[in-house]
């Protein structure tokens, strides 16, 4: 699959602060990417960097297969719609004067403007005030005001951000259908259930860098959940130095592979401490996402 945006060791400092820390994005064409990470953790310096809003401190982006530069900037953003500052929009104006002004920016004809607005299914409030619209509304008109100049690329923070379930599931049904159109999406939460359905591929930021970059089924490849020993005396494992906590069955251990099991079976069979089951604990993908940024992280 050819890739709309690839970074390389994309970078930002700000004074002593790195706020994004060599990221090697890779964004497929016509998927929904989900940009995820807890507040802070970087997606809106990374999407400001990938529309030429901040300048990297080190690292480079390719859009389209061309190196972003100063020079080719304006004429790659043609391709790309994008939402940063949600939602846009000024509220004593209707939808339709507000997607007037990017008409005029952008020098767009009537028909893109009218399917811009079909699209996220605003027509029929296009004549409102912005300021009477449902926050899910002003986000839909932000969307847009991004995709009325028919772009290949969309690139949206968090769209989904402050709405209740209808409204994010408007958003999600939105962006499916647009990708399955060839549109590209890159979508950043800090909400991992917000954009698990809506997602093809996930990275996911913590601290800056880039913990994961993949499928759903591959993160969850990427996890190792607790493995439950099922023993009537935990007492007799926990004096043989097995790191473990005990349980209402036996013993929970965290992250321990595969090899690692073996080996404490096969200690706590040479003890004759009777062991009953042995299992792995199911893990939901939030587990599992937990688990990768820190369970401290607010996401
Ligand atoms: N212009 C700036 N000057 C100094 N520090 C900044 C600037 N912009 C962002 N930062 C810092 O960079 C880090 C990453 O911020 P960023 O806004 O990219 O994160 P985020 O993942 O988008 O979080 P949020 O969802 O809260 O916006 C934060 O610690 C932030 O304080």
């Amino acid at each position: 699959m050819s890739a709309v945006i690839t970074t390389h060791g994309l970078t930002k400092t700000f004074r002593n602060q790195t706020a994004v820390d060599s990221l090697d994005l890779y964004v497929p064409q016509g998927v929904v990417y989900g940009f995820l990470g807890p507040n802070g953790s970087g997606k809106s310096t990374t999407m400001k960097m990938l529309l030429g809003l901040t300048r990297p401190t080190s690292g480079g982006i390719t859009l389209f297969d061309r190196p972003l530069t100063p020079a080719s900037r304006t004429d790659l953003l043609r391709s790309i719609g994008s939402m940063i500052e949600a939602p846009p929009g000024y509220g004593h104006l209707t939808g339709l004067e507000n997607m007037r002004i990017v008409q005029h920016m952008l020098d767009l004809a009537d028909t893109q403007i009218d399917h811009a607005l079909a699209t996220v299914r605003l027509t029929a409030h296009r004549d409102k005030l912005v300021r009477n619209y449902s926050l899910g509304m002003k986000q839909r008109l932000g969307v847009a005001m991004a995709l009325a100049r028919e772009p290949a690329l969309l690139v949206l923070d968090e769209p989904t951000n402050g709405l209740d379930p209808a409204g994010i599931e408007e958003i999600r049904t939105l962006l499916v259908e647009l990708a399955s159109e060839g549109i590209t999406v890159m979508v950043s939460s800090h909400l991992l259930d917000e954009i698990d359905r809506m997602a093809d591929v996930l990275g996911i930021l913590s601290g800056g860098k880039l913990i994961f970059q993949g499928t759903r089924g591959e993160l969850f490849e990427h996890s190792t959940p607790d493995l439950i020993i099922e023993t009537p005396d935990p007492g007799a494992a926990l004096a043989l130095g097995i790191t473990a906590t005990p349980v209402l069955e036996g013993l929970r251990l965290s992250g321990i592979t595969k090899e690692q099991t073996a080996e404490v079976v096969r200690r706590l069979a040479v003890a004759g401490v009777p062991i009953h089951e042995v299992r792995r604990v199911r893990q939901s993908l939030e587990d599992v996402f937990m688990d990768l940024t820190g369970r401290g992280g607010l996401l």
